[in-house]
């Protein structure tokens, strides 16, 4: 984190949780490059999982990727990941000066237009750190992103611009659940990454 950037840094959570917006961090020229990169690199596939005995196929595409080939079981679909490629080390090394936090590894999310979206949720899986902070940066397609509190029901939104960094962390995971919600007002991609700590 540097100087000048620090005091645009703010928690979007009014309680039970700190999710700070570093706002863009990425510009232009690095954005259209990471994404382009990211688009022709990353082992794109569709998300698997079998909900109700059905087996469900997701329009979005996702890939796991990471400092060693860690394996685990969702949804009775076994996911191993991806060994870490140039680029994602790179945008890793970025996220971890801006938000003073290691990771190892990420999920990556192509949504290929304002269709696509991810459902509320939140991510406190049991091979994570627990309160780990989880870097979520946002190339291609502006969007909003909302958070739900799981008891109060409060609703807070947010654009998640591109180039831009959030990072949720503390209590977050635990009393709040979040969501990409779906759009008619956008027909270009988007890329999210989300940069985690898993423990084995
Ligand atoms: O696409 C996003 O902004 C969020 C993705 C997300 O919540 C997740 O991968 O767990
Ligand atoms: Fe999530």
């Amino acid at each position: 984190m540097d100087l000048f950037s620090s005091d645009k840094i703010t928690n979007i959570l009014p309680f039970d949780g700190t999710t700070n917006y570093h706002g863009i961090i990425l510009d232009k020229s690095q954005c259209d490059f990471y994404y382009q990169q990211l688009l022709e690199k990353i082992n794109w596939k569709n998300d698997e999982a079998i909900i109700f005995g059905k087996k469900i196929i997701t329009k979005r595409k996702v890939a796991w990727y990471g400092a060693s080939k860690y394996s685990y079981t969702y949804s009775k679909v076994t996911k191993t990941a991806n060994l870490w490629i140039k680029e994602l080390l790179e945008l890793k090394e970025i996220v971890e000066k801006e938000s003073n936090e290691t990771y190892n590894s990420c999920l990556l999310n192509l949504y290929h237009s304002g269709d696509e979206g991810m459902a509320y949720h939140s991510d406190g899986e049991k091979m994570m750190k627990k309160n780990g902070a989880i870097a979520s940066l946002s190339l291609g397609a502006e969007r909003k992103f909302s958070f739900k509190h799981k008891e109060t029901k409060q609703r807070i939104d947010i654009v998640l611009e591109r180039g831009s960094l959030l990072v949720m962390k503390g209590e977050t995971q635990k009393n709040w659940l979040h969501r990409l919600p779906p759009t008619k007002k956008v027909n270009s991609p988007r890329i999210n990454l989300t940069f985690r700590t898993i423990e084995l």
